[in-house]
């Protein structure tokens, strides 16, 4: 397996609707071999759009799409078989047991891997037998999971893969997706949820308006938003009382109702001052919290500054 080689290479992809409207504007990222790439964004940002393409349901407006070399489009029979997708709300017969969905799906895959097999995979062993109208909204997720794996993919398109799962589904479906991509599988996914963003992805890209607003790790992603000190000084003690917030290196602040929130891009050197502070005035900081931005905090910082420039 060569750990650097682009399974997913997207250059400057451009996707325009029927009535001119440019959905994707010229967006670019590959994705290397056993990686868990995660595409994030406001709703509209173009996520589904970008996805259609690369799953070669759509042909781009412009730009160039590779998956595993070849053009997902034009050479869709010999991309499609290496590839699995996991659909939103799959459209299962109701009436169908689980394991006759299952099989009634292998017929369409080359190579299928055993029903029991996939189904125990995703946490469906026992429920073979039942019918698909009789799933929960996270077993039926589950049951989409399960199909888009038969066919033992190298290439997972993930899109919303936990949405209706309850803490431990969740959980279930994250190791699950490690221990995939641990064997090589090469995941592109699409999630609403910041966590499951930062818990899984190697890489991931912040959509807004058709483009890339940021990408990188989401260590990287999270430094380059400010981090946060909070306290709650002492009755008596005003903002003004500490050293300027300038030579601490806070970079925006607030204050309410006595509790200051301080944003800095040197966390290290704003929190030793304001402590150093505090020990010469011997003054206890009630309440202190100092933390590096969250996935969730540069995310809305992101489409904040977005919207302020638009
Ligand atoms: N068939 C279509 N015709 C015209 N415009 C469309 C079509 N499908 C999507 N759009 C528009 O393209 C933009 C991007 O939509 P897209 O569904 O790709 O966003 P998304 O990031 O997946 O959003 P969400 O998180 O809400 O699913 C939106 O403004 C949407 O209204």
């Amino acid at each position: 397996m060569d750990a650097n080689e682009h399974v997913m290479e997207i250059t400057d992809l451009r996707r325009v609707y029927a009535g001119g409207f440019e959905a994707v504007r010229g967006i670019t990222f590959h994705v290397k071999r056993g990686e868990v790439f995660a595409l994030l964004g406001t709703n509209g940002a173009g996520k589904t759009s970008t996805v259609e393409v690369i799953e070669g349901l759509s042909p781009p407006a412009s730009g160039r799409v590779r998956v595993l070399g070849r053009d997902p489009y034009t050479e869709r029979a010999a991309v499609r078989p290496r590839t699995g997708v996991m659909l939103q709300e799959g459209g299962f017969p109701a009436e169908l047991t689980v394991a006759e969905t299952v099989r009634m799906w292998a017929g369409c895959v080359s190579g299928a891997r055993p029903e029991g097999e996939v189904l125990h995979l995703v946490g469906l062993g026992g429920r073979a037998g039942v019918r698909v109208k009789q799933l929960s909204g996270g077993e039926r997720r589950r049951l989409d999971l399960a199909l888009a794996l038969l066919g033992d993919p190298e290439v997972l398109f993930l899109d919303e893969p936990t949405t209706g799962l309850d803490a431990e589904g969740r959980r279930d479906t994250w190791d699950l997706v490690r221990a995939l991509r641990d064997g090589g599988t090469t995941v592109l996914l699409t999630t609403h949820y910041l966590d499951e963003a930062e818990g899984l992805a190697d890489r991931l890209a912040i959509l807004h308006d058709g483009r890339i607003a940021t990408t990188g790790t989401p260590a990287e992603v999270t430094a380059a938003q400010p981090a946060r000190i909070s306290f709650r000084l002492p009755d008596g003690y005003f903002l003004g009382d500490l050293p300027p917030l300038a030579e601490l290196g806070v970079c925006g602040h607030e204050v309410d109702g006595g509790v200051v929130r301080l944003r800095t891009r040197e966390l290290q050197r704003t929190a030793t001052g304001v402590l150093t502070w505090a020990e010469r005035s011997g003054v206890v900081l009630s309440g202190l919290d100092a933390r590096s931005a969250s996935l969730e905090e540069a995310f809305l910082g992101i489409a904040r500054e977005q919207e302020v420039m638009a």
